[in-house]
């Protein structure tokens, strides 16, 4: 079983070749109640969690809606022990709960083992490398476009302008097209779906309150989004050309029967409806808040941007891919991932519960200087050369669940910002650094990560 760390004072030391003393102690945490942990876990993790690991250790045990017990995870070992646990011991898809009112059973967010390892598989080949290759004069177009409108010597945010970019770059992904009243329609509806607060996600597990004020309005929006999405699918079930065609819907409705032989359909309407939203809802604003996060960096350290911008003018996509690397680091979009256990498991010496939800932290190991030498310091140079230590970095997640969309992602960030060093000098709008701010499940930029751009000379 794993070590313990120094930082746990908790965890019991031990000589290196007896079995782990496991304690029936309870586990280490707060002691308030659900509502206020859910409140300051939603709006503020990225304090209290750091506050909780000092006073607590590695192994902090939390009670959250809607999973209710979960324990937070911040030692690489006990982390180690759960991406590379069994699939049917570690439930991802039931860990993912809070994200099922949005995005569907059947999503390969929110299924496990069997299920899951279909859904992935299927939509694995609109991902792999030559897929990839695919995309790269599509992403330069949707972006060049984008640039060039950019208003000169005003602020904006870049946060915004990135959610319009990758919004339009994952719609062509998904459907091939990204023209048309329905899709027009649909790119509006999901900025507005994408767009909750810790308040708001309390509608989505009561249905209750989605009879009144903003919670009704976002069922709305969400009916109405899967009724633009049934109408996209039915069409297309109807047109004869799909097997050229590379986008994910095509590639999904021309899927063999899942049990050959039988002449059951493909995939049904519901879980094409479901792998749709999935991908159009996580792959395009973690890209865009992850690039936000780095235009505000850049924009605040001149020497950075002096070598970012001779990377863009060398095509020199390793450094900018360590541009975009060290923003996730520092700010990871999503702070920590989930798995759900369907046994008792023991970490660091304790048992966990079959139930509890467990949850290998992103941001407690990307900020411990144990891990990254001054680790709330922005350094690219971090991630050329060698890169950091095997397991130090994870911002996608590890294991069988590892992001399907870390490859693209990673090419996209290269592709905007080798576009925008090459056009534009950045400058901060204001000296004081944006605050980081919870925003559904990831972490944004508080003001929406705002920049100053001027023409280079
Ligand atoms: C900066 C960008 C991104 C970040 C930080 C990110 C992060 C993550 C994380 C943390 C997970 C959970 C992994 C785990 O449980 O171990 C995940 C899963 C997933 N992501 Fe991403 N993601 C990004 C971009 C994308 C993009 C662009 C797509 C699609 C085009 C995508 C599609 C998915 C899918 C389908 C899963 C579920 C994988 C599974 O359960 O098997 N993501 N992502």
């Amino acid at each position: 079983m794993p070590t313990s760390h120094p930082h746990s004072p908790a965890s019991p030391t031990r000589p290196p070749d007896s079995p782990a003393p496991v304690t029936t102690r309870p586990l280490p945490g707060p002691r308030l109640p659900l509502a206020v942990q859910t409140m300051l876990f939603g709006s503020l993790r990225h304090r209290w969690l750091p506050w909780l690991r000092r006073r607590h250790g590695d192994v902090i045990a939390l009670r959250i809606y809607p999973e209710r017990s979960v324990v937070q995870l911040a030692d690489l070992d006990h982390i180690r022990t759960v991406f590379g646990g069994s699939p049917e011991l570690f439930h991802a898809g039931e860990g993912n709960v809070i994200l099922k009112p949005a995005m569907g059973e059947h999503s390969v967010l929110l299924t496990d083992e069997n299920v899951h390892k279909r859904a992935r598989k299927l939509l694995m080949p609109a991902f792999n490398g030559a897929a990839l290759r695919g995309y790269r004069g599509m992403i330069e177009e949707l972006t060049e476009r984008e640039v060039g409108r950019w208003p000169r010597g005003v602020a904006f945010s870049s946060h915004q302008r990135m959610q319009a970019l990758t919004l339009e770059i994952i719609l062509r992904v998904v459907f091939g097209v990204s023209e048309g009243p329905r899709l027009t329609e649909l790119r509006t509806l999901l900025r507005r779906i994408v767009d909750v607060g810790p308040v708001d996600l309390l509608g989505w597990h009561n249905p209750g309150l989605q009879r009144f004020g903003p919670w009704r309005r976002y069922a709305l929006t969400q009916r109405r989004v899967d009724a633009l999405l049934y109408a996209e699918i039915a069409d297309r079930r109807a047109a004869g050309d799909l097997t050229g065609r590379d986008d994910v819907l095509s590639r999904l409705l021309t899927v063999p029967p899942a049990e050959p032989g039988t002449d059951s359909a493909g995939l049904s309407d519901a879980e094409l409806r479901d792998q749709l939203i999935t991908l159009l809802l996580a792959g395009h604003e973690t890209t865009a808040t992850a690039l936000a996060w780095a235009f505000h960096e850049l924009a605040r350290d001149p020497a950075t941007l002096r070598a970012a911008t001779r990377a863009a003018d060398d095509g020199d996509e390793g450094y900018l891919e360590a541009v975009a690397k060290e923003s996730m680091r520092l700010h990871p979009v999503i702070s920590e991932v989930a798995r759900k256990l369907t046994a008792d498991v023991e970490i660091g010496g304790y048992r966990i519960p079959a139930g509890h939800t467990v949850m290998p932290s992103i941001a407690m190991v990307h900020h411990d200087p144990a891990h990254h030498a001054d680790p709330l310091a922005f350094r690219p140079e971090r991630f050329t050369g060698g890169g950091p230590a095997a397991g130090t970095w994870f911002p996608f997640g590890g294991g069988v669940r590892r992001c399907l969309g870390a490859g693209f992602s990673l090419l996209e960030a290269s592709v905007v910002l080798r576009a925008v060093l090459s056009r534009y000098h950045l400058s901060p709008d204001r000296a004081r650094p944006e605050r980081p701010k919870a925003r559904n499940i990831t972490t944004v930029p508080a003001r929406g990560a705002r920049v100053v751009v001027s023409a280079r000379t």
